[in-house]
């Protein structure tokens, strides 16, 4: 058997990081977690490194259970940007939350290292950055948002220049069949009972706004180089079509399966090989019975159209926006904003931002700054 493919798994304590080291643990030695990085979680990355053995670890802030986990596996504390490029890893699965994730991207890609991305945060603040570490450093990006994931794969094989169109399916989170009044009420927890899927806070209430489908889209023009234009979001309740490329024959291709992280974390680390036993439970699409398929209503969720116009005027703008809408989701869980003023904050942060075009690292980082202080100052119940 061939030697393990070694995986750093940035962000190992979060949703996809756990599901990732089920995949490595089930993956029968194929995959080995070589580096585990995390947050605030301290305890169970010392569970996990006891576990995994890694050779590397990183915490911000270490506690001393983590320490004497590292002490007997023999792992070395080092940060996240310098496992990324370490010549003993194979693959770097990128799975921090937010901004955290940008500067490790970055270095993997200029060592040349493959990058499983599930962070879309990094491409939305600084998308342009990444395809340029690409290209200087000869790194990959596979895609593990599931969208994206299906996406990836629908073009397996197809000619280039021959995408007319990728539609990206939501789920429409968990206020889709809500009123205006009815959405101005809902609470943190509702916002956290997502239909379809199992994920992080973060995620879960962006799926509510639809800023996570308008996130994806930005995701999609960097990681597949087609403009907004070309880009598309579809309601689909059921999560079992993940998404869909049309192609300039009319042709439509489309993913399928159960609404599950771990096949498309699991393609992630195979490609370009597919693992030989599934890593999900099997689609039946009899017990599905029916499938259905709507219009985004961007008047209920605005989101979707600002991250959408966000993507069509490139520069800072999606960082900006990116950061503010961080910050008013943090805002809207520790309760002290509603739902609605999400993205009342995030236009209102838009509006007073100065744009600069192709920015610079310092200036991605500088207008993410900038709009973290505008969305933490703008009170609530303010109107757009
Ligand atoms: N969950 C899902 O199914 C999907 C997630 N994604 C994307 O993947 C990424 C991760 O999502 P998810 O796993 O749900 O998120 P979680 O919140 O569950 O996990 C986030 C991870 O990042 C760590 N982290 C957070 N902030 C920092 C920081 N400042 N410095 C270092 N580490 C940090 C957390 O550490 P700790 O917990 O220890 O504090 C945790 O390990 C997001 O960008 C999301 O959009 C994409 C598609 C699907
Ligand atoms: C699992 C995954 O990829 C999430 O990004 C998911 O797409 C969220 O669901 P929504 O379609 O509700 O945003
Ligand atoms: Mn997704």
């Amino acid at each position: 058997m061939n030697a393990p493919r070694r995986i750093a798994v940035l962000g190992s304590t979060g949703s996809i990081g756990r599901q990732a080291l089920d995949v490595i643990a089930r993956s029968a030695g194929r995959f080995a977690a070589v580096a585990l990085a995390g947050g605030g979680n301290t305890a169970l990355l010392a569970e996990q490194v006891a576990l995994h053995r890694p050779r590397y670890v990183h915490a911000p802030a270490p506690c001393a259970a983590l320490e004497t986990a590292a002490a007997a596996s023999g792992a070395r504390f080092a940060p996240p940007e310098e496992v990324a490029a370490a010549p003993d890893v194979d693959i770097v699965l990128v799975a921090t939350a937010g901004a955290a994730g940008l500067l490790p991207t970055l270095a993997a890609l200029r060592a040349g290292k493959p990058v499983a991305i599930a962070n879309k945060e990094v491409l939305v603040m600084a998308g342009h950055l990444v395809r340029r570490a690409m290209a200087e450093g000869g790194g990959d990006l596979r895609p593990v948002d599931s969208e994206h994931s299906a996406i990836w794969q629908c073009l397996w094989g197809e000619t280039p220049g021959t995408v007319r169109r990728i539609i990206l399916t939501a789920s429409g989170g968990a206020f889709r069949d809500l009123s205006m009044e009815q959405l101005a009420a809902v609470t943190p927890e509702q916002a956290l009972d997502h239909p379809t899927w199992k994920m992080g806070r973060k995620i879960t209430v962006d799926s509510a706004t639809l800023m996570n489908k308008g996130m994806e889209t930005i995701e999609a023009m960097w990681l597949f180089d087609v403009p907004m234009a070309a880009v598309d979001v579809v309601l689909h309740r059921e999560s079992i079509v993940h998404s869909l490329v049309e192609f300039s024959d009319g042709s439509v291709k489309a993913q399928l399966g159960v609404p599950d992280m771990r096949l498309p974390i699991q393609l992630a680390l195979s490609y370009p090989e597919r693992m030989p036993e599934p890593a999900v439970p099997l689609l039946d699409l009899a017990a599905a019975g029916a499938l259905h398929f709507g219009r985004p209503d961007t008047e209920r969720f605005p989101c979707l159209r600002l991250a959408m116009e966000a993507g069509r005027a490139g520069g800072t703008v999606p960082a900006a926006m990116a950061a503010a809408d961080e910050v008013a989701v943090e805002r809207f869980l520790s309760r002290e904003i509603g739902f609605l003023d999400i993205p009342r904050i995030i236009e209102r942060v838009l509006e007073q931002h100065r744009p600069v075009a192709d920015p610079s690292l310092d200036e991605v980082l500088a207008a993410d700054a900038e709009a973290r202080r505008l969305a933490a100052a703008v009170p609530a119940g303010v109107p757009a």
